[in-house]
């Protein structure tokens, strides 16, 4: 199987006790009425890399976007069920979706840099939090954590849009980096991204989950099986017609048993191309 060669191994102590970051329980999404998500029970564990993968339209970024509560910013999107977040409700009211989103950042499909420079896009984050300490300091340490302090430390005033397109997405990285986040959520972050630049990315990602909690969107089984711990395999559910299209969590495991001997049959005949 072609996926399973590039497994890579999880070195880590398989007894050790990891932290539950995020606790889904009878988690649903719907659009304007309409159910997209339904369903979904799953735990995210402290530095741990999860994946999430599926058909298209299955509400892997649906489910990604709850995390943050940036689905709060999609009009007619409402959450059902409950989640958790080092045991806080999420969702409850006395909860800023600003301070969430501080704690827990987000780092999209193209590179979005802000039309400023280098700086100034590291910066504007702990600026708009009124966020105390040294601001060269705090520019200076995301971009080494990101692995762009040395490609840029000459020019940190040069407008963003003048790097590569794998540059911009490390300092996409990086501004993530500079709110002092626990979590980073990317959703296919490297689909617009050459091979090199994607190399470097998931280098980056996997040096990174020492320090943070990542999900990862991506449509690149390969890419699952090289970087992550544990992976959610969803599904499109047809069986209330093809107009009530419905996405459900089918399992998550670690990564290796999702790829060689998933729990589900669905899920096996997906990572070996039956469908999807
Ligand atoms: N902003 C939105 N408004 C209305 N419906 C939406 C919105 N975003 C997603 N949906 C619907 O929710 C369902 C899940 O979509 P979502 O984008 O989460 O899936 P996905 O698995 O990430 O898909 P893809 O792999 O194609 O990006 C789909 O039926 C989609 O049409």
């Amino acid at each position: 199987m072609g996926v399973s060669a590039g497994l890579r191994k999880d070195t880590r102590d398989p007894g050790a006790t990891r932290n539950e970051i995020f606790k889904l329980s009878g988690l649903g999404v719907t659009y304007s009425g309409k159910v997209a998500v339904e369903g979904v029970d799953m735990s995210l564990y402290e530095n741990d890399i999860t994946a999430f993968i599926g058909p298209s339209g299955c509400g892997k970024s649906t489910v990604l976007r709850c995390l943050n509560r940036m689905n709060d910013l999609v009009p007619g999107a409402t959450v059902q069920g409950t989640l958790t977040y080092h045991d806080v409700d999420l969702y409850a009211p006395e909860v800023d979706p600003v301070a969430v989103r501080q704690r827990v950042g987000m780092v999209f499909q193209k590179p979005n840099p802000f039309p400023k420079s280098i700086y100034d896009n590291i910066a504007f984050g702990p600026r708009v939090l009124g966020m105390k300490g040294d601001m060269d300091e705090i520019v200076e340490t995301s971009l080494r954590k990101a692995a762009l302090w040395d490609d840029v430390k000459d020019r940190l005033k040069d407008n963003a849009f003048g790097m590569s397109g794998g540059q911009q997405q490390r300092l996409c990285i990086a501004r993530a980096i500079a709110t002092s986040p626990d979590v980073i959520l990317m959703d296919e972050p490297c689909s617009a991204l050459d091979p090199i630049s994607t190399g470097k990315i998931e280098e980056l990602m996997l040096e990174l989950k020492s320090q943070y909690t990542i999900v990862i969107v991506t449509h690149n089984m390969q890419q699952a099986a090289r970087v992550s711990d544990r992976t959610a395999f969803f599904i499109v559910d047809l069986s209330a017609g093809e107009s009530n299209r419905i996405g459900r969590l089918v399992e998550l495991n670690p990564t290796e048993k999702v790829f060689t001997n998933p729990d589900d049959s669905r899920t096996e005949e997906y990572v070996t191309g039956k469908f999807g």
